[in-house]
């Protein structure tokens, strides 16, 4: 049976107001990911590589085009129904970690899956099982304050995944690291990538961490091409 990809975004236009007229910025973008990839976004500033997450992510709608998440078309959604897919399908890790202040590295871990439904008692479970995986074993319960940097984005990435989405997306994930712990946060996030099949689009100025991932994509005049 032909494999379907985790994220595919068919002809995506996307523009703001700008004066009288509009800002196109996506411009019939297409880019397909599969299960098991790592896709490195390196663009310019400015050129929608924010815009192309968001609209990935199903958190803005596109002007025009589909996004399909698993084969599943999501442009006549309505809010809740985009909702539950994007909690379902899709992890978000950001520069900065976001993490909750207040609650422990696993109770980071554990929210989200218990939104999503789960009991408390296999939400734990699981996100002992992440944490670990991430080397992470020994700081269950300390607060994000409490960790380094690297440890708080290796929990940011453990709570997006808790949920086993098809699909990760990262926005600089790395970008507020120094050179050495950023490349041992990406060699955990490669890891975690291969162990579970999802497939990753990250946006990234680091062209070093770049050239370690399966393909480099660009956005070129409102459209997704290849990088050379
Ligand atoms: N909600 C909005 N309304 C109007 N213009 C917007 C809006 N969001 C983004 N833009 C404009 O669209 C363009 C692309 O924005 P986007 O945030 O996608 O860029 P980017 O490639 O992610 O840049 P950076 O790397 O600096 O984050 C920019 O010119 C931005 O000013």
């Amino acid at each position: 049976m032909a494999q379907q990809p985790a994220l595919f975004l068919s002809r995506v236009e996307r523009r703001y107001p700008q004066g009288e007229g509009f800002l196109d910025i996506l411009r019939g973008a297409s880019v397909a990911l599969w299960p098991g990839e790592i896709v490195a976004l390196v663009a310019p500033s400015g050129t929608g590589k924010s815009t192309l997450l968001h609209v990935a992510g199903l958190l803005e709608k596109p002007d025009g085009g589909e996004v399909y998440i698993a084969g599943e078309p999501t442009a006549d959604l309505d809010d809740p129904g985009r909702t539950r897919l994007r909690r379902e399908e899709i992890g978000f890790v950001y520069q900065f970690h976001h993490l909750l202040p207040e609650f422990s590295a696993l109770e980071n871990v554990v929210m989200p899956q218990m939104i999503r439904g789960l009991g408390r008692r296999e939400a734990e479970e699981r996100g002992r099982e992440l944490l670990g995986f991430l080397g992470l074993q020994a700081r269950v319960d300390h607060r994000p304050a409490e960790l380094s940097g690297g440890e708080q984005q290796r929990v940011a990435l453990a709570r997006a995944v808790a949920n086993a989405p098809r699909v990760l997306l990262a926005d600089e994930p790395t970008g507020n690291l120094d050179p050495q712990t950023a490349g041992h946060v990406f060699a955990i996030l490669v890891a975690l990538v291969r162990a579970s099949g999802l497939a990753a689009l990250i946006a990234t100025h680091n062209l070093e961490l770049a050239a370690r991932m399966d393909r480099r994509i660009t956005i070129r005049d409102g459209l997704v091409v290849d990088m050379a």
